[in-house]
């Protein structure tokens, strides 16, 4: 597999992204406020928090697609919304808003050149960036393929390679596990690895479930009492913390092997759990 380097700008900053007392705002609601903290590149970030407590909404900030009511948000140094030419999004439910009569090379092109409409004479460059985000998604041997043929993990991973065609230094994704089956999952989780190792990018990834990304993730924006939080994995994986996050008693478990997830407390453990014996049962039965 080839690793391509990123185009990195001359002054690429030690933060990917950074808020600045950032609060935002629908219709009226806030949705959170006091946002203040600094993610640096290079990281892999997940942000996790219940539903509606603004995930996606805080991707559409860094973006620049939802302007905030206070405070400001810098990505890649610069104010949200101006270096989106320098990042990848992969929107939730992306594929089934995708028309899936064209092919995975066509899809992964538009993400050059931005529409399918209108006669644009696709440079040599241009095919092998398209043909390189297509391998490093693994997707080689369905180029040519129609989005509408592949399975839910090979669409997803056709999105993400759109997504990657530009060699964006920063690449957001949200929910993208949601709705693959384990081995799909896992080897989502290895690309993004991949991705930030070999491709030196800064991840953010929206995702309910911890356990799949633990290995990879270096922190986590967390929404929690209306704000967004920033923390790093050693400070996130707090029993604590997380059964504030989550809502419900959370356990923070470490294998004998190192490996460490996150799983609902089983409060039948701690529970005097209402036994009877044979004779008692029986009992019961006596006056029938
Ligand atoms: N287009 C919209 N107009 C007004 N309010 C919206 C809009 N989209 C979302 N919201 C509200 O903003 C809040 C945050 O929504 P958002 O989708 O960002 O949450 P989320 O954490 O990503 O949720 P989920 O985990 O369910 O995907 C919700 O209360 C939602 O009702």
């Amino acid at each position: 597999m080839s690793t391509p380097q990123p185009e990195q700008s001359a002054q690429t900053p030690t933060a990917s992204v950074q808020f600045s007392n950032a609060a935002i705002s629908r219709d009226g609601r806030t949705i959170w406020f006091n946002g203040n903290f600094t993610i640096p590149t290079g990281t892999i970030t997940a942000i996790v928090g219940t539903n509606g407590t603004g995930k996606t909404t805080l991707l559409n900030a860094e973006l620049g697609l939802l302007a905030l009511s206070q405070g400001s948000i810098t990505v890649l140094g610069a104010p949200a919304g101006t270096q989106n030419h320098r990042i990848g999004y992969v929107p939730q439910n992306y594929i089934s808003g995708l028309d899936s009569t064209i092919t995975v090379r066509q899809s992964v092109l538009l993400g050059l050149t931005g529409t399918r409409f209108g006669w644009h004479r696709t440079t040599e460059h241009q095919w092998q960036q398209v043909h390189e985000a297509i391998e490093v998604v693994h997707l080689q041997d369905y180029a040519n393929a129609r989005l509408g043929e592949l399975s839910g993990g090979q669409r997803q991973r056709a999105a993400i390679a759109q997504a990657l065609a530009s060699k964006p230094e920063l690449l957001l994704l949200d929910e993208p596990l949601a709705n693959l089956d384990i081995a799909s999952q896992q080897s989502l989780v290895d690309l993004l690895a991949t991705l930030n190792t070999a491709w030196h990018m800064s991840v953010q990834v929206v995702s309910h479930d911890l356990n799949m990304l633990l290995p990879i993730l270096t922190g986590a924006i967390y929404l929690l009492d209306g704000h967004p939080h920033y923390a790093p994995m050693s400070e996130v994986l707090d029993a604590k913390l997380l059964t504030h996050l989550y809502g419900t008693e959370v356990e923070v478990i470490t294998t004998p092997q190192g490996d460490m997830f996150v799983t609902p407390h089983s409060s039948a453990h701690h529970q005097t759990i209402d036994t009877h014996n044979v004779l008692e049962a029986a009992q019961f039965h006596a006056h029938c």
